[in-house]
């Protein structure tokens, strides 16, 4: 899907798919992220509407990796509720996973296929995977193992994807990393073109990033007092 189709679908979609109502399409309300017995979050709320870019901000072991592993759906929330185009979690969970892209921090690589086999493994033909390694400055790369690639490289070949992606809503855990000055500029440059075509994004950075708009939630804000117990928050959702 190029940016054009993505902008007519999501202008259609986004006023149709809460109601006839515009608004946001991904609402998250009171929500309480645990891992084991330990609650990491706790009274998390935002919403997401066609254009918005959100960073989940937050230093290391704060929850942000396992706060997207609830807004992917892999994991369920300890509490609160999540929806999707005005439907809630988890009978929207096929829905939400039909119009989303998750590029994990270990980014979804075989190292022993090559950078045109890994694109070839999430859907792209031959003419979209060269364009997309290309547009990701991995021309000449097309055909060399990965394992034979640089941290920054394999990088690339995961951040690829964004390139076809028709995806609306992206969740990118750490995409900056091991990126050089370059790298860094061409994908904020594909966050902005996505947003600007009605795409979502939520992300993790520990970077100041360069882009119009991003809205910043710092989830330091959300840790709990110690002591709180997981029994203290479930069982709403
Ligand atoms: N598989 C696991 N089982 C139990 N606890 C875990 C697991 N993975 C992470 N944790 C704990 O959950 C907490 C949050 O981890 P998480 O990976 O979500 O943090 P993060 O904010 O993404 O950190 P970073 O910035 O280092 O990537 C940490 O305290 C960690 O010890």
């Amino acid at each position: 899907m190029t940016g054009a189709d993505l902008a007519s679908s999501v202008k259609g979609q986004h006023q149709s798919g809460t109601g006839g109502v515009p608004g946001p399409l991904l609402v998250v309300r009171d929500l309480a992220v645990a891992r084991d017995d330990h609650v990491l979050l706790a009274g998390l709320s935002f919403s997401l509407a066609a254009g918005d870019l959100l960073q989940l901000e937050g230093p290391n072991g704060v929850g942000k990796t396992s706060l997207m592993r609830v807004l992917t759906t892999t994991a369920a929330p300890d509490s609160g509720s999540m929806t999707w185009r005005g439907k809630d979690m988890p009978s929207a969970r096929t829905a939400l996973r039909s119009e989303l892209l998750f590029i994990g921090h270990l980014a979804g690589i075989k190292r022993s296929l090559t950078p045109r086999e890994n694109l070839a493994w999430y859907g792209a033909d031959g003419d979209a995977a060269e364009a997309a390694l290309a547009w990701i400055g991995l021309g000449g790369y097309e055909d060399t193992p990965c394992h034979q690639l640089s941290a920054g490289q394999n990088r690339r070949v995961a951040l690829a994807r964004l390139h076809f992606s028709g995806a609306r809503l992206w969740i990118l855990d750490e995409p900056f990393t091991a990126l050089d000055k370059s790298g860094v500029a061409t994908l904020e440059a594909r966050l902005r073109a996505h947003c600007a075509a009605g795409g979502m994004v939520i992300l993790t950075s520990h970077q100041d990033l360069a882009i119009d708009g991003l809205q910043r939630l710092k989830l330091q804000e959300f840790v709990p007092q110690a002591g709180v117990e997981l029994a203290e928050v479930a069982g709403v959702y």
